[in-house]
């Protein structure tokens, strides 16, 4: 019998891999936080002798959701500024209350919320866009999470630096500190077209192709965004981006909505990645990413949420079962975006356009142990024909029974081992507190 750390057996076991094979009574063998084997249970038991033995009947296991896009600290504006269009929401609302209250403890707080909220839907890595990247990254690495961190870059004075070149210093400061640390990579944020000139976004495509990392930003997010850019600029903003030199394979666009044939194709030629947000676009009626003919141009599509303010949950499933709704409607074909590729959506091709796909995103022999343990034992999941139909169609986050990292385990039985939740939710209360008072 060979020791390994942990054996997981469930009743299904969904890889997530190029075949899309969904395994019967089948385990998962971790050592040192990678898989090593993923093997009918009758022959794992006979073949390992594990620390730990975690048989889940009834319940399945996919890799951990990759939220691709959000601003953890902002779920402490959950609800603060609901039913607004995108720009008055921005400009009215988000922006002149994080010039009175992000700080490094607002984002470390916010931060910990956030990934507590992601730790209990399933979600292991997420990308971030939020000042004080060095708070969200002390909570990350307390959550046990892992998380792309992309520092902010605007035009204008922020809570966290005066100018443009000022967040660029900042933030570098911040890669160097994080440079090949397993579970964080920071990479550039520049908020988007419309806030940030030519200037710095030169200076970040220098920097981003010099030091190898992505760059991040919201693009073409509504119409108006385009109309806008249009009308100041004569080029829409996808163009001026690939005219700059910024569209790559490092380059991750998030929203992509109200887009032309000519924008399409300027992804496709560059192999940018495109960030879907079904739910903050529908709240913020910004607009729709025409999913469908992204994915049959051979785009590159992931998943996010947003965050908390404008969507205003942090959870995948739900996410996910937006986007294969949202992507048949705007198709207008019921076949668009089946179960298992809105799955594959919101884990593979997210470790893809993360760069993170040789150790996460599907569970794999040599990949890290990220998994995430769904319950269909209760009536609502009954009868069962197909696990993936009802992970992506029926499934509610509270479904989500355990979550590993690395093998090591962020939720036991729907408990988080490595966060307080009393303490999180006392802490969030002051600052709604705090906030209201004001
Ligand atoms: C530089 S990223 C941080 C910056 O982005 C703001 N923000 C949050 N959600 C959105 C969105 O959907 N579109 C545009 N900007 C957004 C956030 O409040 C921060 O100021
Ligand atoms: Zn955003």
């Amino acid at each position: 019998m060979q020791k390994i750390d942990t054996l997981i057996s469930a009743r299904w076991v969904i890889p997530v891999n190029q075949r899309r094979d969904v395994l019967d009574h089948h385990s998962v063998a971790i050592a040192n936080g990678a898989i090593i084997a993923i093997l009918p249970t009758s022959e794992a038991v006979a073949q390992y002798a594990p620390n730990e033995h975690v048989e889940l009947a009834d319940q399945a296991l996919i890799p951990g959701f990759v939220n691709t896009h959000g601003h953890a600290a902002m779920a402490l504006f959950r609800g603060m500024a609901d039913d607004l269009e995108l720009m008055t929401w921005l400009t009215g609302h988000i922006w002149p209350a994080e010039g009175k209250w992000v700080s490094y403890d607002f984002v470390a707080d916010g931060t910990l919320l956030a990934a507590a909220e992601m730790i209990r839907s399933g979600t292991t890595t997420f990308s971030d866009n939020y000042f004080f990247p060095d708070a969200s990254a002390n909570s990350v690495i307390k959550a046990g999470m892992r998380a792309q961190l992309c520092f902010p870059i605007i035009d204008f004075p922020t809570a966290w630096a005066p100018t443009p070149d000022q967040h660029i210093d900042q933030g570098l400061k911040v890669m160097e500190q994080y440079q090949n640390h397993s579970h964080i990579k920071v990479n550039f944020g520049p908020h988007a077209p419309y806030s940030v000139s030519d200037e710095p976004l030169l200076r970040i495509k220098a920097l981003a192709e010099q030091h190898q990392v992505g760059i991040q930003m919201h693009v073409h997010e509504t119409q108006g965004e385009v109309d806008d850019e249009v009308a100041k600029r004569g080029s829409r903003p996808i163009r001026r981006l690939k005219e700059l030199g910024l569209l790559g394979p490092n380059f991750q666009a998030v929203h992509m909505t109200a887009l032309s044939p000519e924008d399409i194709d300027d992804i496709a030629e560059t192999g940018a990645h495109v960030m879907h947000c079904p739910e903050s676009n529908l709240k913020l009626a910004s607009g729709f990413c025409p999913v469908d003919t992204l994915q049959k141009r051979g785009i590159n599509v992931s998943l996010g949420t947003d965050g908390a303010a404008s969507n205003n949950d942090l959870d995948m499933l739900g996410e996910m079962r937006t986007a294969a709704m949202l992507a048949k409607a705007v198709a207008q074909s019921a076949v668009a975006l089946p179960a298992h590729e809105a799955l594959a959506m919101a884990t593979i091709n997210g470790a893809r356009a993360l760069g993170w796909d040789t150790q996460i995103g599907s569970l794999e022999v040599g990949k890290r142990a990220d998994i995430t343990a769904i319950s269909l034992a209760d009536l609502e999941s009954q009868p069962i024909f197909d696990p993936v139909s009802h992970i992506v169609y029926t499934s509610s986050r509270n479904q989500v029974t355990y979550v590993w990292v690395d093998g090591k385990t962020l939720l036991n039985n729907r408990e988080l081992t490595t966060l307080d939740k009393d303490v999180i939710i006392k802490n969030a209360q002051q600052w709604r507190d705090k906030i209201q008072a004001d």
